[in-house]
């Protein structure tokens, strides 16, 4: 290990491995850094990376770990375990099937799919009808996981609330619950939300003590970051894993633990010691991110308040001591915010993108501030705002679907899309004369029913208007004879109206960022309608538009901002963690947001805590120190916090508790921000699916829409089929793998397993089964030896890293290494799919694997039983290395050329979704095609 540069702290942090290991770590000591270099070390000791498990809070983390050791151990890292817990509580239950319900094959559900799915079911399924106004789904789905992260028993929920003379309120929530959990362990569900999948573990591994020991042996070594922020279950599992040999080694900083709310107990953290045989305690103490007076500042704030003594101190030379900004309201805060930002740019040689602005709340607090920064013409980019649902190209788009859909919208969504008129909107860009003339005709709640072909001829409304107004039209009349999905709908509104094509050459052209950002939205949008279509399981519109109405902003991605640009940020103080900036400015630090007045826990209901793994009180005013402590220690140079002390704002407390003589006055401010403190961007690595390459050689203009922007596409009738096969020929190779040999029973097992839906089976079953008995027949025939079924790969060039998993690796009957992947059709559409390119990708990605060369690369054709050959030879290799290079050159440089001849521009099933957008812009330069 290079060890310029470590203190000595961390090198004993990176060092020690003898007993298990509790990293207490302050704000800015180099934590991440710590982890880092200790998985290197451990590799370097001769710990085989696949059998090291780093654990991180998000996959962001997960990601930005596994790109910093690349660089040291290279490609060993493609195979080790550096993810969320949620996802590595998924693969082992994948890789243990037959032990559970749930096969490998099952969906996560993600925080928005669970909150769709309680929605839809919480008032008539789960019996909370009566409860609907005291609800909010919200609360009701942090109880339930809640319930799940702490292993409570539902039965015996119910029956404490009913012994103990609970609420019919209580009972009803505890038996919903009940029915919320045995829906989803129902053996024909295919869906396990975050909690479950980890409960599920969990009992796994304490009732199989087979599996336990499989899993023991498959790990050596266990890393968990910020490890004050895991659950009660979560921190089980890795207790029961790490046993007996407790190789393992957990990084956290108690005093920034700040999800209590949403179930982590910071409990683990505390008890670590106890709990572990010859536990040690490593300390890192020495600060590098702030000057002097921020870390003294902030490290007697929290002195009293902490389990773990510590002392945060650093070498970094002093600079200023914290600003403090005084208002009288809220307005004045926006100004008094927005003129020292000013200052800190004209005086004090700071950048926009220096500065951080960090709220409790960007959605409830910030809006003072942006108004500000807007009229001063400052740009800045928010997170957390969450204000899709708000953005204009978004209501009007709603709008449009519900006249389509024949909707007649109810009292809230009037208010909420009918607060402007339509017809005056950009996404119709009528002529002022149209406008005019429609205004009296149209009824407003049901524009499309208004007007004829007639009508608009006797009103002569201009050309281009009068089609684009009957486009609509048309659409409303085929919506009527036969609805299609709103995922389609969405696409044919935005050629109709011709939005798409407008925004698109705005942006290209003229590089307008106002387009950009709606392009963006509504690409984000076609994602939410994509899943609420996939869970609502209706085709009704009314279920839709319900459905969507009652989703609340933090459950989807915020609304696009701007890019690339000098910007102040705006986020939240959840979202800041973990970052750096040069200068942070906590707003709105008053008495009613930041105070230790409310000590209790606030659930929908109280879980008694003999029912719960973790017994101690969540303590929320503990809780909002840390969260103001973790703003407080994420500026280099320069910290402020603003408050109001006016007729209904007061000053929090902890300004009180750091001392007015602690702080200067804005105006005494007169540092200079030096060139090398400004804040650096960090380029992030983008990654690159093979789905997204195939896609770029068959059209770079689709995948410019679709991996690039983010566009959903609708999937196509052969993607749900070619899932079914995939799993199925995944299963059969997993046994031909163990040795097993397989029947016709066997088979019509594995069939059923994934074909689960009444449509599926009607569909695909009975032949699936007789082509999957005849495929292993005929497998048996080339298949020497399976060396590896779906292996995950990456292949790396400069900034983009290519993801993919190869379907199976084989050792074949002439004892050649052998990589095959399987397409569930016919090989004559092999010429479409780039399938040569695909596995020569795979071949460079896994050319180390193995101890020999990979002899032979074959595409297997399911319907034929086809096994056809592909050249891998050195020239073709490297043929395909400068494709790879190119294309991520083009990627790099935005140049997104349309393929008419593309494979799927213009087919039997229908146009590509851009078509339409193509034409129109390449009308536009060759006077239509
Ligand atoms: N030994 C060192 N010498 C100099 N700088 C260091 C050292 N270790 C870490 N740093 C730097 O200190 C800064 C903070 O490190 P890092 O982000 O890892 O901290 P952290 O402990 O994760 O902080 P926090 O918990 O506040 O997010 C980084 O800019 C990092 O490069």
């Amino acid at each position: 290990m290079e060890d310029i540069g470590l203190t000595e702290q961390q090198k004993e942090a990176i060092e020690y491995i003898d007993s298990p290991l509790l990293i207490v770590a302050g704000p800015g000591t180099g934590k991440t850094r710590v982890l880092t270099e200790k998985v290197i070390y451990l590799v370097k000791q001769g710990y085989n990376p696949n059998k090291i498990i780093v654990s991180t809070f998000t996959i962001k983390a997960a990601d930005e770990l596994r790109n910093r050791l690349r660089k040291d151990l290279g490609d060993s890292v493609e195979n080790m375990q550096i993810s969320t817990i949620h996802s590595f509580c998924q693969k082992m239950l994948q890789s243990f099937p037959e032990y559970h319900n749930f096969g490998n094959i099952f969906e996560v559900m993600d925080d928005l799919d669970q909150f769709l799915y309680v929605n839809r079911n919480y008032m008539w399924n789960f019996g909370l009808k009566e409860y609907v106004t005291e609800i909010s789904v919200n609360e009701l789905i942090n109880f339930y996981n809640r319930c799940t992260e702490n292993d409570v028993d539902p039965k015996k929920l119910v029956d404490h609330f009913k012994k103990n003379k609970g609420s019919d309120f209580e009972i009803a929530i505890a038996k919903s619950y009940e029915i919320y959990l045995a829906n989803l362990l129902d053996p024909n569900n295919t869906r396990l939300d975050f909690s479950l999948l980890e409960r599920e573990f969990y009992h796994l591994l304490q009732r199989n003590n087979e599996v336990l020991e499989l899993v023991r042996q498959m790990y050596d070594y266990i890393l968990i970051d910020e490890y004050q922020d895991t659950n009660p279950i979560q921190d089980a599992i890795f207790e029961l894993i790490t046993a007996p040999k407790y190789k393992i080694t957990v990084v956290g900083d108690e005093d920034q633990s700040i999800y209590g709310f949403r179930g982590a107990s910071v409990e683990n953290f505390r008890t670590f010691l106890d709990r572990y045989p010859n536990a040690k305690k490593i300390e890192l103490e020495e600060n590098f991110r702030s000057c002097k007076e921020i870390v003294q500042t902030y490290d007697e704030f929290m002195k009293p308040h902490r389990t773990f003594e510590k002392e945060i101190f650093t070498s970094n030379p002093e600079y200023s001591k914290p600003v403090i900004l005084y208002s009288d309201s809220r307005k004045s805060e926006g100004k008094e915010i927005v003129r020292f930002v000013e200052y800190l740019v004209q005086k004090c040689n700071a950048r926009y993108q220096d500065i951080a602005i960090l709220f409790k709340s960007v959605k409830f607090h910030s809006s003072e501030i942006i108004d500000e920064l807007e009229y001063k013409k400052i740009p800045y980019t928010t997170k957390g705002e969450g204000s899709l649902f708000e953005q204009e190209e978004i209501k009007n788009l709603l709008v449009l679907m519900i006249y389509i859909n024949s909707h007649y919208p109810n009292e809230k969504q009037k208010q909420w899309l009918f607060d402007h008129n339509i017809l005056e909107s950009e996404f119709l860009d009528l002529h002022e004369d149209t406008i005019e003339k429609l205004k009296n005709v149209a009824d407003i709640y049901n524009l499309l029913e208004s007007y004829d072909y007639a009508t608009l001829k006797k009103l002569n409304v201009e050309q281009n208007d009068a089609q684009k107004l009957m486009g609509l039209k048309d659409l409303m009349t085929l919506q009527k004879r036969n609805s299609v999905s709103q995922l389609k709908l969405f696409y044919k509104i935005l050629d109709a109206t011709q939005y798409n094509y407008r925004l698109f050459k705005r942006y290209l052209e003229k590089k307008d960022a106002d387009a950009d950002i709606k392009i963006r939205n509504l690409a984000i949008f076609s994602k939410i309608i994509h899943k609420v279509e996939n869970n609502t399981n209706s085709n009704h519109f009314k279920s839709f538009i319900d459905q969507l109405c009652y989703i609340p902003e933090n459950k989807i991605e915020d609304a696009a901002c701007i890019q690339d640009v000098d910007a102040v940020n705006l986020m939240t103080i959840h979202q800041a963690k973990g970052l750096e900036f040069p200068i942070v400015i906590l707003a709105g630090v008053t008495h009613k947001r930041y105070n230790t007045n409310n000590q209790n826990d606030e659930f929908i209901v109280e879980i008694p805590k003999k029912l719960m793994m973790n017994k101690s009180n969540f303590n929320r005013s503990e809780e909002i120190r840390r969260v103001f402590y973790v703003g407080m220690s994420r500026p280099q140079k320069v910290l402020a916090i603003s408050t109001i002390d006016g007729k209904y704002f007061k000053p929090s407390q902890f300004i009180d508790e750091i001392g007015l003589n602690n702080f200067i006055e804005a105006d005494n401010f007169s540092q200079i921000i030096s060139d090398n403190d400004h804040y650096i961007p960090n380029v992030e690595k983008s990654n690159l699916s093979f789905s997204s390459i195939s896609t770029y050689i068959s059209c770079p203009f689709r995948f410019f829409c679709r991996d690039y922007l983010g566009f959903q596409t609708p999937p196509g009738y052969f993607q749900a089929y070619g899932v079914i096969v995939h799993n199925c020929l995944k299963k059969i190779h997993v046994m031909m793998k163990e040795g097993k040999e397989i029947d016709i029973t066997d088979v019509v097992k594995i069939v059923d397993m994934y074909c689960k839906d009444d449509e599926s089976r009607e569909e695909w079953r009975n032949e699936l089964i007789t082509d999957l008995y005849n495929y292993y027949e005929k497998a048996c025939g080339f298949i020497y030896d399976v060396l590896d079924v779906e292996v995950p790969f990456s292949y790396i060039n400069k900034n983009i890293s290519i993801n993919g998993q190869a379907d199976l690796v084989i050792k074949n009957t002439n004892e050649e290494i052998e990589l095959i992947d399987y397409k569930s059709r016919y090989a004559e559409y092999l010429s479409k799919m780039n399938v040569d390119t695909q596995l020569r990708i795979y071949n460079l990605a896994l050319a180390n694997r193995y101890n020999e060369p990979i002899k032979k690369i074959s595409a297997y054709t399911f319907k034929d039983n086809r096994r056809i050959f592909f050249d891998n030879s050195n020239v073709e290799l490297e043929k395909t290395k400068s494709l790879i290079k190119s294309i991520i050159q083009n990627v790099e440089n935005k140049e997104f050329e349309r393929n008419w001849e593309g494979p799927i521009c213009k087919t039997k099933a229908g146009l590509c979704e851009f078509y339409q957008l193509c034409n129109m812009m390449e009308g536009d330069t060759k006077n239509g095609r």
